[in-house]
């Protein structure tokens, strides 16, 4: 039984890319990861209807990624949280709020706070402050924790590797931590030893640089996970 859940973001700019999803490519995922920031606004509640009903097999998560964390979106955390606040209608599992960029957001989703995943994302380094980072967005007592960063060298990706098993040991299995790019690909597989509980992989394109293939992905985590 595989221990790292795999989640895998779509970014439709349209609701007939929707409609073409081919849901055989994504069957060895367990989450999808709705990136609504790359969806016209005017879409967006349309688009939900279908992608609810369409990934209705699956965990969902709903991600706003804003500008100020890599994202496509400028957005106000009124506007970032009447969204989420509207899309609540569908129940999704899981929902992504930025913790540092809209600090009030989570305050006004404190009654879905067990569908949170508290995230924080820096995509020109790992900032030395990570672990204090992580450990003020743990004492939020969300359902996860979730950040991903740049490495800039080696010593970056080890770091981050004995960060994530410290604050699991600590704290439980409720981090996600990636360092992007291809020199931080080793944490997209080493939940097995960190304790980082999902991974992002890609279906037809990345969201993030250094995410593996899905299918690349299942082996990988099958050949680490899976007693032999
Ligand atoms: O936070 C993350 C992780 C990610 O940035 C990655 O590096 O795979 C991809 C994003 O879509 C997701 O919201």
């Amino acid at each position: 039984m595989r221990k790292t859940k795999i989640a895998v973001p779509i970014m439709p700019i349209s609701i007939a890319e929707i409609e073409n999803f081919d849901l055989k490519s994504f069957q060895k995922a367990d989450i999808i990861e709705w990136r609504i920031d790359f969806m016209p606004q005017n879409l967006i509640f349309e688009a939900a209807a279908l992608i609810f009903k369409k990934f209705d097999m699956f965990q969902i998560l709903l991600t706003i990624r804003t500008a100020k964390e890599g994202g496509a979106l400028e957005i106000s955390n009124q506007h970032y949280v009447h969204i989420l606040k509207e899309l609540l209608k569908y129940n999704p599992d899981f929902i992504d709020v930025e913790y540092f960029s809209y600090p009030k957001a989570l305050a006004e989703l404190s009654e879905v706070k067990d569908k949170i995943v508290l995230s924080y994302h820096n995509f020109s380094e790992m900032p030395t402050d990570l672990t204090q980072r992580l450990l003020r967005m743990n004492k939020e007592k969300t359902a996860f924790v979730k950040v991903a960063v740049m490495p800039q060298r080696e010593c970056d990706v080890i770091d981050l590797l004995q960060i994530t098993r410290d604050l699991t040991l600590e704290y439980g299995r409720k981090f996600i931590t990636i360092a992007m790019s291809d020199l931080g690909k080793l944490t997209r597989v080493s939940g097995y030893i960190t304790g980082s509980c999902w991974t992002f992989a890609s279906v037809l394109e990345a969201s993030a640089p250094g995410q593996i293939e899905l299918d690349d992905m299942s082996r990988l985590l099958d050949l680490f996970e899976n007693e032999a």
